[in-house]
């Protein structure tokens, strides 16, 4: 007797992606996108400028960007057999709200050099398969409209603290009023790190009034224009680097910020523990601990070999999450199994994207959710809760 997949009636899993995937090709239809990462990621490169492509790719200089993922290789899972995984569960709570998985968007700044539908694409996507999204301060697309598109997906806003007070309490209560759930503040970029592909082409898109959407739509920014945004991009791109950092802030200029909304707050790119300890002691509810992909500084420790330092400084106090080199679903479960919450991505969906808009990002985003819940029975657990340092080979 010969039997085909029947989708339909199989249990509802993320993993049944996988059944589709082989349905189809029951019928002679292949995917369309490239299923490993490095083909994905092939594919963007042939569809993208040649700048595009890198700004994206490129690190500060390549071995932090590299080590994000060697560093994966040396943790290893420990699968455990004749367990019960008929029923499967990958949510996880953060910041006390249960999500459908442990899986963010990352915010990446600019991304009409990926694809016209930019962020508001990636927003329809995220609402598709209900992930949730931290939206870039330096986005193509107002913070509102791109709120809109998220519907009930928990969206994020993440902030690049400006040296301008007024204009930081203005970006981040726009953000509360248009229902964001979360302000995460990036730490690691108080300015753009010597990025080697970017000054080869010569290309930053920002200084082409690419990527300020937030900025022109915001009344306190204006204020400091002679002009109309409109009618003088040159003038607002030189407001914008006037104000976009602040190499002078410390620690102690958190509790203003703290001060300007109710929202729990977040930091992004703590490496160091004592640096989480500090973010608990300022009264921030969570840390992403991330080098930024490798972008910012080169030669610094691989992001996943910098979490459990963290965790076991404040993980039974504060969210930890985690980002830089996330790219399966293994490594989604080993961040766990070292105590991460949540975990972001960035560049996975950046050429889902590239190849094709919101429909692209969705099945990147499916994959994953596919790969995690198989990985997840296949190890022998049923929840990504029963995860823990356990799991990992000593
Ligand atoms: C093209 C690009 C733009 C980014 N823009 C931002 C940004 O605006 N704000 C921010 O906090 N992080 C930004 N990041 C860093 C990501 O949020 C995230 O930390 C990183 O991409 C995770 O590593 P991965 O790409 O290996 O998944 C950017 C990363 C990329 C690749
Ligand atoms: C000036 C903001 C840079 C955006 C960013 O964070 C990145 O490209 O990594």
């Amino acid at each position: 007797m010969t039997r085909s997949f029947d989708v339909a009636t199989a249990p509802e899993h993320y993993g049944n992606h996988q059944l589709g995937i082989y349905a189809q090709g029951l019928k002679g239809q292949l995917p369309e996108l490239p299923l490993r990462y490095e083909d994905m990621e092939a594919r963007a490169r042939e569809v993208l400028p040649p700048a595009a492509y890198w700004y994206v790719a490129g690190g500060a200089g390549e071995t932090s960007m590299a080590a994000n993922r060697s560093a994966f290789d040396r943790y290893r899972l420990l699968p455990r057999m004749l367990t019960d995984v008929s029923q499967r569960d990958l949510g996880r709570t953060v910041l006390g709200k249960r999500q459908v998985s442990p899986l963010m968007i990352a915010p990446l700044g600019v991304q009409e050099i990926i694809h016209d539908q930019a962020e508001l694409g990636v927003a329809r996507a995220a609402a598709a398969v209900d992930v949730p999204m931290i939206l870039s301060t330096v986005s193509s697309f107002a913070l509102e409209d791109v709120r809109k598109e998220l519907g009930t997906t928990s969206g994020w806003y993440q902030l690049y603290w400006p040296n301008d007070d007024a204009l930081a309490t203005s970006l981040v209560q726009r953000a509360e009023k248009a229902g964001y759930e979360a302000i995460v503040v990036t730490l690691d970029t108080k300015m753009l790190a010597w990025r080697e592909r970017d000054l080869d082409g010569a290309y930053l898109p920002f200084l082409k009034g690419q990527g300020l959407a937030n900025y022109t739509s915001d009344p306190v920014f204006c204020a400091g224009l002679e002009k109309p945004p409109q009618d003088d991009m040159r003038a607002v791109v030189k407001h914008w680097s006037d104000v976009f950092a602040a190499p002078a802030r410390t620690w102690d200029d958190l509790a203003r910020l703290r001060d300007a909304t109710k929202l729990p707050i977040v930091l992004k790119g703590v490496l160091h523990p004592e640096d989480a300890i500090k973010a608990r002691e300022a009264g921030m509810d969570g840390v992403i601990v991330s080098n930024h992909g490798g972008r910012q500084v080169e030669g610094s420790i691989a992001a996943i070999d910098a979490l459990a330092g963290v965790v076991d400084a404040v993980g039974a106090r504060m969210d930890v999450l985690f980002d830089s080199g996330i790219r399966r679903g293994a490594d989604v479960l080993k961040a766990i199994a070292l105590g991460a919450d949540a975990v972001l991505i960035g560049r996975p969906f950046a050429w889902g994207l590239a190849c094709a808009g919101q429909a692209g990002v969705e099945e990147v985003l499916r994959r994953l959710l596919a790969d995690i819940d198989l990985t997840l029975a296949l190890t022998g657990n049923d929840s990504l809760d029963g995860l823990s340092r356990v799991s990992l080979a000593p």
